[in-house]
This record gives structure tokens, sequence and C-alpha cells, in this order.
């Protein structure tokens, strides 16, 4: 055969791939029980406009206009479904629910396989009961002394700055707060950023590895190549990996000296107890890929949703008034327990959890193999399915005026406005840092209206709204990731 005739066989076959792989994409495409769903054209074919507003951090604000446009059930990716939805979220998001975590989330943290990264109910189950008891209400009262100390010195430096600077950057003092006590409580030393009140390489690398989350889940193989070649973006990703993980790993041998140094009365952690591994069943490898997942979980949320609470509260000054009167009537040394007692306290963090959550996002789940059935529509097994908790909590049908901060509205909130409100997730999966998180939310909202009940916000140095509107990769944080207050 000439080497013409050659190339043109070659050509016609590669031709003939191509049209089958296309015949076979369009046969999928509009053959696939996911088309009768209700969602933009674009999402059938591809999750190109997804992808595009993942690295804008504006995913929750774009499925919440297809819902908007499209109802409570919507396609956002050719294998994707998000619904706005009690009922389904109820079913998804159950105890013991066949919906199980995704995949989405072993490339959200690759190479990690702890409690809240696993996919594995079986390895989940095993891990959250020994990991549940030490972080649990009671056993938590223990450390209060801890936290209210770490608290009071968040208060203090956030007082010192604003008298020199004249302003006060709150997001910066809650970060270092929550950081340094879910430090202390995992290694029984603390990172001291709020004594140092700087950003260390620790809050930076988590900074990073937070912005560039679209690449690591969209693109994992950048991440893996990184290793190989030198691909900036993604050779930063992995590098600041690996950095969180050497921290915890010298935090875990830290700690080791410790109970070393003092085996009959170390100094208590959430992991003490799991360091006698042989009773455990832990390895040192678990107890530092459980304690880096609790650093990253525990530090950003707690202090994103305590910045838009200070946010939220000092620009509304009858919120602000009602707030501070009630926390001022606290005796001198108060307890938690008198702060669960504290009525609007406790709407002014639901009202801030429902507006301002911290994981704005769906939560992906798998469909089970016999497939669902949601809104009238099946789901074939596989399928991705969530309930995106912005979309929820603003929902107009359950809460009146859904865009206003208003705290008054869980003075005798419906069974609807409960059911509907997903902060921490939940079912088997939900927040496992729940209590440690309330417990920060009550004393530093309350710490911070006693020592400054005229707070207000900002408007030196150029700080304005448009730094607060909400930029999301999976964890949400205000785009100009700065609050100024003037207390
Ligand atoms: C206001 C603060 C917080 C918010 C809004 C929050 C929110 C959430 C949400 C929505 C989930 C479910 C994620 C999913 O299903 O994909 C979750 C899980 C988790 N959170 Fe939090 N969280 C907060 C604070 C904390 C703290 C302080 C810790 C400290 C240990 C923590 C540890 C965890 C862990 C370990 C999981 C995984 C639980 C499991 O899968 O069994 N969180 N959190």
């Amino acid at each position: 055969m000439s080497l013409l005739s050659e190339s043109l066989s070659a050509r016609v076959l590669v031709s003939g791939l191509v049209g089958l792989y296309l015949l076979r994409l369009i046969y999928h495409r509009l053959a696939s029980p996911l088309s009768r769903i209700p969602g933009p054209e674009i999402s059938r074919w591809t999750s190109i406009v997804y992808i595009y507003y993942s690295f804008r951090g504006q995913t929750p604000n774009y499925i919440h206009r297809l819902h908007e446009q499209y109802g409570p059930i919507v396609r956002t990716h050719p294998d994707q479904v998000d619904i706005c939805d009690i009922s389904a979220a109820k079913e998804i998001y159950k105890t013991n629910s066949r919906f199980l975590k995704s995949e989405w989330y072993q490339r959200l943290v690759p190479n990690t396989q702890n409690v809240f990264s696993t996919t594995n109910p079986r390895f989940h189950a095993a891990h959250r009961r020994l990991l549940a008891s030490p972080i649990s209400d009671s056993s938590l009262a223990r450390v209060e002394s801890l936290i209210t100390d770490r608290v009071e010195l968040a208060i203090a430096r956030i007082g010192e700055e604003s008298k020199s600077r004249g302003v006060a950057d709150v997001f910066k003092w809650w970060l270092f707060m929550a950081t340094d006590i879910i430090g202390e409580l995992s290694f029984g030393e603390s990172f001291r950023m709020l004594e140092l009140g700087k950003k260390n390489k620790y809050t930076t690398d988590l900074e990073s590895l937070s912005g560039l989350q679209p690449i690591r889940t969209t693109f994992p193989w950048l991440v893996q190549l990184a290793s190989y070649f030198p691909l900036p973006v993604a050779k930063q990703a992995a590098e600041a990996g690996k950095r969180v993980g050497m921290y915890s790993q010298q935090s875990i041998d830290r700690y080791r000296r410790l109970i070393a140094e003092n085996p009959s009365d170390p100094k208590p952690t959430l992991f003490t107890k799991l360091f006698d591994t042989e009773k455990s069943g832990f390895s040192y490898d678990d107890i530092r890929q459980e304690a880096q997942g609790y650093i990253v979980a525990g530090s950003d949320t707690t202090a994103v949703t305590l910045t838009y609470l200070t946010h939220a509260v000092c620009k509304d000054s009858a919120v602000r008034d009602q707030l501070a009167a009630e926390v001022a009537g606290l005796p001198d040394q108060f307890t938690d327990h008198e702060l669960k007692e504290l009525p609007y306290l406790s709407q002014v963090i639901t009202e801030t959890l429902r507006l301002y959550t911290a994981v704005p996002l769906g939560l992906p789940r798998a469909v089970p193999q016999e497939g669902a059935q949601f809104n009238g529509y099946a789901i074939p097994g596989g399928t991705t399915v969530s309930t995106q908790s912005y979309s929820l909590h603003r929902d107009p049908t359950i809460f009146a005026d859904p865009y206003r901060f208003n705290p008054e509205r869980w003075a005798n909130p419906t069974q609807e406005m409960k059911d509907a409100s997903l902060p921490f997730g939940g079912g088997s999966r939900i927040c496992l840092g729940i209590h440690l998180a309330r417990r920060e939310l009550r004393l530093a909202t309350a710490l911070f209206f006693r020592a400054f009940p005229h707070a207000r916000v900002s408007t030196k140095e150029g700080m304005n709204d448009e730094e607060m509107k909400m930029k999301s990769f999976f964890l949400m944080a205000p785009q100009g990731h700065r609050c100024l207050v003037e207390v």
C-alpha cells in the first residue's frame, strides 16, 4: 500500500471514531434520564459554566439563580442535580443515608482519609464513634476555661488594635482565635497566632489551599502532574498541602513527647485517648489525618461565621443595642449554660448561620445504585445530588423577606424553618465540631458586645460593603478578606 492510501485510511478511521464518540455523546445526553430535569441547555452537555462560576467562587449564587429560574430541582451539570426542597434534603442528609459522600471529597482533600473526607461508611462509623465523645458538649465543658482564655485574648487584641490603628480587623482576630483554639484542643499547644498578631505560614497555606480548591476538585490530575513538572499554580497547591500535613505531623510528634514526659497526666486534648493506639485501634497517622481535618474544618468556618455576625449586628444599631443590653445583663462570671439561656443571642446566631452559612454550597452525595425519585423525577444511581443551604436558607416560601438579617424571625420559628436550616449539614455526616463551634460563637459574641456595645462597621481605610460579598470555595469568606470595625 502506498504512503498516501495508508494516511487516507488512518484519517478515515480517526474520523469514524470521533463520529462514533460524538454520536454516543449526543445519544447519551439526549436519552439520559436526567434530560427531563429542568435546567439550562448547557448543563446537558458540559459543566463548563458550572466550572467557570466555581473558579470565581460564585457557585452558590449561580445555582441559586438557576433555582429562581427553573424551580426546586435543577440539572446543574451533565451528571449533577441540585434540589432545593426540605423533603429531599431530609432524605439525602438523614442518619444512615444511602446517599454517600461523592468522590468529590477525595479530590477536595487528596491523599487523606479522615472522618470528613471518607466515602466509606464503615470507616466513617468507626472513626466517628471514637472521635465524637471528646468533642461532645459535656466533654467540652472540661475545657471551658481554655476556650474562655483564648476568646478573652481575642477581645483584648481587638481593643488594642482599635486604639493604635483606629479600627480593628475582626476577621483577622476571629481567625486567629478559632485557629488557636482548635490547635490547642487538637495538639495540646496553641499556634499562638493571637499572641503573635500576624498570619503565619500555616494560615496563608490554608488560604491558598482554599483558593485553589476549584483546581483540585476539577482538575485533580494537575496537582498530580505538579509533583513531576513545574506547573506553578498546581505546584503551589501541592506544596501548601504538604506543608499543612507537615504541621500536623510536627504537632502529633510534639504531643507524643508531652505524653512521654508526663504519662499519668498529660494535658487533655480531643485526641488524648486515641494516643493509646493499642486500645483505640488508631495509628499515629490516623490521628494526624483526623487532626489535620479538625484544623481545616474548625478554623475558617467559625471565624467567617463570627465575622459576618459582627458585621451584620454592627450594621443595624437596633439589633446591636438589643444584643448588647442582653449580654450586659450577665453576671461577671457567667457560664456557657447561662449563655444558652439568652434568647436574643441565640436568635442572632441562628440568623447568622442562615444568611451567612460558612458552607453555602450543596454537599454532594452519590445516588445509590437503585436510583431515587425526587420532585416527580427519576434520578439514576451514580448521579450526584445535593441541596445547597444557600438556596434553602433563602426560600421565600419558608423565610419571609429572606435577604434581610432579622434575628426576630427565630423568636417563634415554624417547623419548616427549623427543617430548612442546614448550616452544619445533617444526619450521620453532620458537623462533628457543632458543639465547639456553637460554644465559640456564643462566648465570642457575648464578650465582644459586652466590651464594645457601640461597635460599628468602619469606612476607614477604604472599607466598604463590596468587600463583604461572599466568595465560596467550599468554605465561604468575605472577598475583601477583612472586616474593619470601630469599637
Ligand atoms: C460555624 C462553624 C462551622 C460550620 C458552619 C461547620 C459546617 C460543617 C458542615 C456543613 C459540615 C458537613 C460537610 C459535608 O457533609 O460535606 C461539617 C462537617 C464537619 N465539621 Fe464542621 N462546621 C463548623 C465548625 C467546625 C469545627 C469547630 C470543627 C472542629 C472539629 C468541625 C469539624 C467538622 C468535621 C470533622 C466534619 C465532618 C463530619 C463527618 O463527616 O462525620 N466543624 N461542618
